[in-house]
């Protein structure tokens, strides 16, 4: 069965493996189950039979259909659709909770104001409604992305030194070693269809399957440095092959939300288990290798925040599950997303190809330099790329803690709140009237404070993402590297993969070799 036809989060144990692969990528990124997990504040008061109204006592416009698959399978649609008939401010159901949705930034800035809550009391918590049940809550309840409040900023502060700009830029030129053998290996992928047989013919690929795996390596080595040789790297990966399986039923297994479920001898246990137990003993000796080798990685930075006793070992072991494990399928949607992008619009590959031209590939100084400028053409291609395809069509919600006047309407504490990000991201009064055009150089005419709750890519609120110093160049790497070996294009209509929880894109890729030196 589908996951669009099934009634509930947790109703169906038969999701596709490549649904339930990609649930898992809901990034726990984003996630948010938290509030489930052992938290006093369960207030949510959004219930079917409560309505929202506004100073004259008029309801909020309500679609009162279920929206939890919908919303990411056909979120482009449903959204269009609500907007229209209900206009920018409205509520939809989420199973039995009724959810508020905004689409205008000066809405999404009361709904994010104090959302840490100076006062904890005050912060905004994480929905109910994704909560996924007990077997997730074995290995990610205590990762940052599932806190809230006063934990939420203990493991923030403990982490995100390691995640700064510096250290994004650092760990470039050991990225790039692999995006190198990437290129190099691309036409030999499995799913790569060569169009010839010498090696200057072009080859397809689905863009998905071309950057699939590409930025689970460079994760890992930003985190496990120099330490990270292939012995690691192979059993990292075999653990990554347990994750996968251990997703799947964290998200497809209805019987896994049970907490009785632990208690038998299931597979979905064993791999739980050996999933757990190999991370944490693959964490701790990695850590120790380093510092018996003198690296100073950021494992071993973090790993001290655990002996400084500022997180514990939990907290840090599922930190980076979620970190390297669950975010590839995000940042690897946004690669194939950029290239699809380039591709579809020669003229503008075109002038990208002129710009990377001038780039020495060579010179790690000269590639982060590129790759980190906010007025090159690679930067305002990438922004747009971006700002047109969120990564999902309505992000994860949250719940506010004290009652807010949104939008003219008075909102009950306890109120489960969601952005529609790409009415957000292609807003007419910020973006103007072409706002769902691919036009790049519009970054140039707009100012970042004037599009500061207007543009969706990781996170609007102050609870940001983690990875956002890297994402960028991660993405904008693959496009360096492709321009400078590759002509691209766009072969097939774009479509979505609407089994897919993230926004992903159906389409195809055509790669033709600039010249044959590279293959040497
Ligand atoms: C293009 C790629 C990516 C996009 C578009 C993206 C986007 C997002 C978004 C929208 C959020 C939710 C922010 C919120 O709660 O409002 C998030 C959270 C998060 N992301 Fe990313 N992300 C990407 C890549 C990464 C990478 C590479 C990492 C790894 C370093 C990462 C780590 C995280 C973590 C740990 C959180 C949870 C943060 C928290 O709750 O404190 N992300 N991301």
């Amino acid at each position: 069965m589908s996951f669009l036809n099934s009634s509930s989060l947790t109703s169906s144990i038969t999701l596709p493996t490549s649904v339930q692969n990609n649930w898992a990528a809901v990034g726990l990124a984003f996630l948010s189950a938290g509030a489930v997990f052992g938290v006093s504040r369960t207030f949510i008061s959004s219930s079917r039979s409560t309505y929202i109204i506004n100073s004259s006592g008029e309801r909020l416009p309500h679609a009162d259909e279920d929206t939890r698959f919908s919303r990411f399978s056909h979120g482009k649609e449903l959204g269009d659709r609500l907007v229209k008939e209900l206009g920018p401010i409205y509520t939809f159901q989420s199973g039995t909770l009724r959810e508020l949705v905004l689409t205008q930034p000066e809405d999404i800035k009361v709904y994010y104001r104090d959302a840490l809550g100076k006062d904890e009391s005050k912060a905004h918590i994480k929905s109910l409604a994704i909560s996924f049940g007990d077997y997730m809550r074995r290995f990610l309840s205590q990762s940052v992305g599932f806190k809230f409040g006063n934990d939420w900023k203990r493991i923030r502060d403990a982490v995100d030194p390691h995640f700064i700009r510096k250290m994004a830029l650092d760990a470039v030129p050991n990225m790039k070693i692999d995006y190198d053998s990437w290129m190099k290996a691309l036409r030999g992928n499995a799913a790569a269809v060569a169009k010839g047989s010498s090696p200057n013919d072009p080859f397809e690929i689905e863009a998905v399957a071309a950057t699939k795996e590409l930025p689970f390596k460079a994760i890992a080595k930003s985190i496990y440095g120099e330490t990270l040789n292939d012995k690691w790297y192979e059993r990292l990966w075999e653990l990554h092959m347990i994750h996968e399986r251990v997703m799947a039923n964290a998200i497809g297994n209805k019987n896994a939300t049970k907490a009785w479920y632990r208690f038998f001898p299931t597979q979905a246990n064993k791999d739980l288990r050996a999933f757990k137990n190999g991370y944490k003993a693959f964490n701790f000796e990695i850590v120790a290798e380093s510092e018996k080798l003198g690296y100073d990685t950021v494992a071993v930075r973090m790993y001290g925040s655990v002996a400084d006793g500022l997180i514990s070992e939990d907290e840090f072991n599922q930190t980076l599950d979620e970190i390297l494990f669950a975010n590839i399928d995000v940042t690897s949607v946004a690669q194939a997303w950029f290239l699809l992008d380039i591709g579809k619009y020669p003229d503008i590959q075109e002038r990208l190809r002129a710009e990377v031209a001038s780039v020495d590939e060579y010179d790690p100084k000269a590639v982060a330099d590129y790759l980190s400028s906010t007025t090159n053409l690679m930067h305002l291609v990438h922004s747009e790329s971006a700002r047109l395809h969120p990564i999902l069509w309505y992000n994860i919600p949250e719940v506010i803690s004290v009652e807010k006047n949104i939008g003219g309407y008075h909102i009950p504490r306890g109120t489960s709140v969601c952005i529609s990000t790409y009415h957000v991201n292609t807003n007419p009064a910020i973006w103007g009237s072409d706002s769902t055009s691919f036009r790049p150089e519009r970054f140039k005419e707009i100012s970042s404070s004037q599009y500061r709750h207007a543009f969706w890519r990781y996170g609007l609120g102050p609870r940001q993402c983690l990875g956002k110093n890297f994402a960028p160049l991660i993405v904008k790497l693959v496009a360096l590297k492709v321009l400078k070996t590759h002509r691209i294009e766009t072969v097939t209509d774009v479509d979505f993969d609407r089994m897919q929880f993230t926004v992903t894109p159906k389409a195809a890729l055509r790669f033709t070799p600039l010249r044959m030196s590279f293959l040497s």
